[in-house]
């Protein structure tokens, strides 16, 4: 299918995500899991804690007796248990994360007590509470499903994912990239650039945007604006499931992504979005591979990336919610009404407020580089003051808060 006419973003991007099924999973160790999603529930394999811990250090009381005093029998520390029981009255003295010996009913903290030979008495404010005492199983219980399959994982879910008794974990295998740069007026050394060039920097901006959610990038170009050239970096892609290009998407003479794509033997699904920067956007498949064609203007490049590119990564990779996620900010400038596209426009985001950036010509790298966030403005939307509320998606971890 081809559309002609400009399509909205949204429409899109589930056009996009329905095209690829996520990819098969692969068993990894938890230490090397950080940034993956799930491919299996975790479900835990042991209970947290696995008995009656102490959360204080201090002692461990008998429960007959809240008020003292004690006879102090021993100790039960971290990884050294008491292997005897209390008696009423009697207690040990215990650490923080120390399991609490049977007949144990209650925690008497260190700066409560009074300790005199083997004689423990209270010396505060507070008598021993059971307060102190974490239950076993509070956290979880062996069984309990921890975590869903498609949830990200970061620092927090890996040590659950270790404290639930999991040494490796099942994960959804990432994409295998290509990012092809094309166009004669680019230079592939920054260092010697003639008046007519201009470096290409969309590949590695695209590649490193990209390389949390993708296996690997093989990067290609650039390329000359030829068919012949284009089609012959199109057969040079191998195994890359995701393949990236950026420019030559538009009208121009030149532009010969399209039509190199389709003598590849490509099918277009579709290549014009109604937003700002990114009008130009193709896709295409050829057997299990999926080209995106963005396009070539740096800005719109990273953010049709940032909304098509990332989502489609994270989807491929087994992510439950693949699209970026967005916030409600009040403006610290006004802003004015948009026109017939959704605008991405350049922000910076600080201490509760976003502020639109004037530069919005979408060749502006600087301005780029010195934004945060995108402000996110649906087509025909009227002007809006300072303290107004936004939506904006903030770029770091390309919108995975
Ligand atoms: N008559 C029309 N002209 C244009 C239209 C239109 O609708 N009608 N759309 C404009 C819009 S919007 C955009 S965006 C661009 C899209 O152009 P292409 O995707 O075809 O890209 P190019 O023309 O090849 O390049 C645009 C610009 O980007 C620079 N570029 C390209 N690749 C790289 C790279 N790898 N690294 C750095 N910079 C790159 C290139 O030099 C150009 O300056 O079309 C408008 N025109
Ligand atoms: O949409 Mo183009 O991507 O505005 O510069």
């Amino acid at each position: 299918m081809t559309l002609a006419t400009p399509i909205p973003l949204e429409e899109a991007q589930a056009h996009l995500i329905d095209l690829a099924r996520p990819l098969t999973s692969e068993i990894v160790p938890v230490e090397e899991a950080a940034g993956r999603y799930l491919a299996a529930d975790i479900i835990a394999r042991r209970s947290q804690p696995s008995g009656d811990l102490s959360a204080m250090d201090g002692f461990a009381v008998h429960g007959a007796n809240l008020a003292g005093p004690w006879h102090v029998i021993g100790e039960s520390a971290a990884g050294h248990p008491f292997e005897g029981s209390l008696a009423a009255g009697e207690a040990v003295s215990i650490s923080t994360g120390a399991l609490l010996p049977h007949g144990a009913g209650a925690i008497l903290i260190q700066e409560n007590s009074a300790l005199e030979g083997k004689t423990l008495c209270l010396a505060g404010s507070d008598a021993a509470t059971s307060a102190y005492i974490r239950r076993a199983g509070f956290d979880f219980a062996m069984g309990d499903k921890l975590l869903e399959s498609g949830s990200a994982l970061g620092p927090a879910q890996l040590a659950l994912a270790i404290a639930s008794g999991h040494a490796t974990l099942s994960v959804g295998r990432r994409a295998k990239l290509c990012v092809i740069d094309s166009g004669d007026e680019l230079a592939s050394d920054p260092t010697n650039v003639a008046p007519h060039q201009v470096p290409a920097s969309n590949r590695a901006m695209i590649a490193a945007l990209a390389a949390p959610f993708a296996a690997n990038c093989q990067g290609i170009g650039p390329v000359a604006d030829e068919k012949s050239a284009l089609i012959a970096a199109f057969e040079r892609t191998g195994n890359a499931e995701i393949i990236v290009t950026s420019g030559g998407a538009s009208v121009g003479d030149h532009d010969l992504v399209r039509p190199a794509l389709e003598e590849w033997g490509a099918t277009l699904d579709f290549w014009r979005i109604a937003m700002k920067p990114g009008k130009p956007l193709m896709v295409a498949r050829k057997g299990t591979q999926i080209v995106l064609g963005l396009p070539g203007n740096p800005v719109s490049s990273y953010v049709t990336a940032f909304f098509f590119l990332l989502p489609l990564l994270r989807h491929l990779a087994g992510a439950r919610e693949p699209m970026p996620q967005s916030l409600s900010v009040p403006l610290s400038e006004p802003i004015a009404q948009t026109g017939p596209r959704t605008e991405f426009i350049r922000a910076q985001m600080a201490n509760g407020s976003v502020c639109p950036l004037a530069q919005r010509d979408s060749s502006a790298l600087r301005t780029l580089a010195a934004s945060n966030a995108l402000i996110m403005r649906q087509a025909g939307t009227p002007a809006a003051k300072a303290g107004e509320a936004v939506l904006v998606y903030p770029l770091q971890n390309g919108g995975i808060a």
